[in-house]
């Protein structure tokens, strides 16, 4: 069985070994130790941490695979973002150019250094080991993050973002980047990328180009991939889209990649989620659902095959999802689709 739970001081190789997995590009998980462990000690933090107004918590889940009790994925939630630190992103908008005298009319874009995410609950730290992506394991990472803002909803901001990874080759190289680099930063993607995920950012505020960019100005490379993914985060863009996130022309500072964006309420799963008392028994039939404990430090979500009856305050799970999500007949669960 996959089990979410908060991570915990003992899962520090099982995190340092998915920061090595991960690879560069993939900014909040860098190869450093010391970061690694402030990681989680500020998780444990904050899960222990009685709060009504989100601030600069931030909430990162392991994926355990209990019949061997590894760590095969993790999942995390800023609760706000730019608090302490300035959080940047380019705005994309336009600018019409136009002489109705001399018939000349021109509609061009803009990218304009911005603030505008301050305050906003981010997902972020997403990662599936290789050999689990499959079945509803990537589903399960992703989405349960919907069902935990909806069980504690005042820890975390009304507007919710996901920073999509860009465009950038198996050497790190964003055309995006490139261009900022020729022009403005003199150091390469990855060593800048690190920089940001250490929380090293004034050279942010130092070095970036600070007025408006046309963007017919850029290399025709670096045009080309402005709101565009990178190949590996499609499947992860899709699954947001469908849960009713969009794209309001907010792009990454370093590699134009999309951030996309939800007001909690809309979200489908958060729309879902179904709070019942669990009556432990038979659980026979029923498709699968993710399923979760109504605690904090010790919160536990799965996935189950349940008998969802709206009209009914309780479910009944078997024996051993109520030992997964160590609960106890009578206990309060929340439910939601997947
Ligand atoms: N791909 C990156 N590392 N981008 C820079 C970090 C951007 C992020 N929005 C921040 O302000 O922290």
């Amino acid at each position: 069985m996959m089990i979410l739970r908060p991570i915990q001081k003992s899962d520090y190789p099982a995190l340092l070994n998915i920061a090595h997995e991960s690879g560069h590009g993939f900014t909040s998980l860098p190869v450093n130790e010391e970061l690694l462990q402030n990681k989680i000690a500020r998780s444990e933090a904050s899960f222990q941490k009685q709060t009504d107004i989100p601030f600069d918590e931030g909430y990162l889940f392991v994926l355990e695979d209990s019949e061997t009790g590894e760590v095969v994925g993790t999942s995390a939630i800023e609760a706000a973002v730019g608090l302490d630190d300035a959080f940047y992103h380019y705005h994309l908008s336009k600018v019409i150019h136009s002489s109705r005298t001399l018939d000349v009319y021109k509609a061009v874009d803009i990218l304009t250094l911005c603030n505008d995410y301050t305050g906003a609950t981010e997902l972020c730290t997403l990662f599936l080991k290789d050999g689990y992506r499959k079945g509803l394991n990537g589903k399960l990472l992703s989405k349960s993050r919907f069902l935990f803002i909806k069980q504690h909803q005042y820890r975390f901001a009304d507007t919710v973002i996901a920073e999509m990874r860009g465009v950038s080759d198996e050497n790190g190289q964003s055309p995006f980047w490139q261009w900022l680099e020729e022009h403005f930063f003199s150091m390469d993607f990855p060593t800048a990328d690190y920089l940001t995920g250490i929380g090293q950012k004034v050279f942010i505020a130092e070095l970036m180009p600070k007025y408006p960019i046309y963007v017919n100005l850029l290399s025709k490379e670096a045009q080309a991939v402005i709101g565009q993914v990178h190949t590996n985060t499609r499947p992860a863009i899709e699954l947001l889209k469908s849960e009713g996130f969009t794209f309001n022309g907010y792009v990454d500072i370093f590699d134009a990649g999309p951030t996309v964006e939800a007001k909690v309420d809309n979200i489908r799963t958060v729309r879902s989620v179904q709070n019942k008392t669990a009556r432990i028994g038979n659980a026979q039939g029923g498709s699968p659902v993710m399923v979760a404990n109504d605690k904090l430090a010790e919160y536990r979500a799965t996935v189950a095959e349940l008998q969802v009856d709206a009209a009914s305050e309780e479910v009944v799970i078997s024996a051993e999802v109520a030992n997964a999500l160590n609960i106890v007949d009578g206990d309060l669960v929340s439910i939601a689709t997947l």
